[in-house]
């Protein structure tokens, strides 16, 4: 079920400030995808949520579900939240801790009055889909916090909705369950086919769970696209270093050279990624630190290879992460083990020109 939202607003009153959680906000989000909203604390991403939920109003604006408008300032439609057909998990699981794992699934089915029979059948299927076969007649607290989570995303399944929308679900679990849930959940959702919308502040999470990624700030989507688009190709510098670590560098446009546009900036003139950007534009060269690469000489003169001294090497597990100094800039690069250095050395170094972007300043 595609979603759509236009021109979306939405302010508070907070100590005498009016706070802009919702700022235009258009929106549109392609059935039966993940679909996660990223942001820093603040950003309104929340709020949104809680737009489409239909738990907040908002001041101006539209919100479609499939052909269905569900809010409209204009038109003066305001559906109310049980009717939006909408399936939700939070951060905290809000799981019943006085009913057994069975009941706390089958409830949305009992309110709804379905047959006992019935709602049998469909736990069934929810547990078995959620991987919690055996444990339906233990009490919900019982259970670790990965399968209590398990739980709420059975419970949200249950009442088949239409879309379903998680808040921050695997926040509250520790760093290794996180992960595996969020593999779980992301082949679970997979499976279902079903449009999801995931809010998260983690880009780790929002890179590996994704189909598409909207990175917000102060109440605004700032730019939309896959994870890959996003990590590699963005086109803001907020959302180029909210998504990922990135050297940034003041820089100069100067002319197009063959596939690649110059610029000037305080490591030299670096070839970089072409951008449609006129000469003498101010703009950010941004690479990644796994795009630069220590060559001991081995790739003869080429596109940006330059020279620096090694001022530190942290060893982190799979990388060492080294600071480098070219000329009064410092670039953060992650090396391989194997390629020997250490600080003071005088290296040469090369960055792919096909990684270095140029995002307008
Ligand atoms: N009920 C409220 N009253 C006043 N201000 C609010 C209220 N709810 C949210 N805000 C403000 O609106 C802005 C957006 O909040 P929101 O909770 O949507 O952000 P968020 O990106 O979800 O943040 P977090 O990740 O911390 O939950 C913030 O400045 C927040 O302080």
């Amino acid at each position: 079920m595609e979603i759509r939202i236009e021109g979306l607003c939405k302010t508070y009153q907070s100590e005498g400030r009016t706070v802009a959680a919702l700022d235009h906000v258009d929106l549109t989000i392609p059935a039966n995808e993940i679909f996660t909203l990223l942001g820093p604390s603040g950003c309104g991403k929340t709020t949104l949520l809680r737009c489409i939920v239909g738990l907040e109003t908002p001041d101006a604006g539209e919100i479609r579900i499939g052909d269905d408008i569900v809010w409209s300032a204009e038109r003066r439609i305001a559906v109310p939240t049980e009717k939006r057909g909408l399936g939700m998990v939070f951060q905290t699981y809000a799981i019943w801790p006085h009913m057994s794992v069975f009941d706390n699934i089958a409830y949305p089915l009992q309110v709804r009055g379905t047959p006992r029979a019935q709602i049998r059948e469909k736990v069934a299927r929810a547990l078995e889909f959620v991987q919690l076969r055996g444990v339906e007649r233990q009490p919900a607290t019982r259970l670790s916090g990965g399968q209590q989570q398990r739980v709420a995303l059975a419970r949200a399944l249950v009442a088949e909705p239409r879309v379903i929308l998680f808040d921050e679900p695997l926040s509250n679990l520790d760093a290794k369950l996180r992960e595996e849930t969020r593999k779980l959940l992301r082949q679970f959702l997979g499976e279902l086919g079903i449009t999801a919308i995931y809010v998260t502040h983690d880009r780790v999470e929002a890179l590996a769970l994704s189909h598409t990624i909207a990175v917000m700030q102060s109440g605004r989507v700032i730019e939309t696209g896959t994870p890959q688009h996003m990590y590699f190709d963005a086109q803001h510098r907020y959302v180029a270093d909210f998504i990922g670590r990135a050297n940034q560098f003041p820089a100069i446009v100067r002319q197009r050279e063959n596939d690649y546009t110059l610029a000037r900036c305080g490591l030299g003139t670096i070839h970089c990624q072409a951008r449609d950007l006129p000469e003498g534009a101010e703009a950010t060269l941004c690479i990644r630190p796994e795009f630069i690469r220590i060559t001991r000489h081995e790739v003869g003169p080429g596109f940006n290879v330059i020279e620096g001294t090694i001022e530190s090497m942290d060893f982190v597990g799979e990388v060492y992460e080294a600071e480098i100094r070219v000329n009064d800039e410092r670039l953060l690069a992650r090396i391989d083990p194997d390629v020997k250095a250490t600080p003071g050395e005088r290296v040469e170094i090369r960055l792919d020109p096909a990684h270095c972007l140029l995002l307008s300043a």
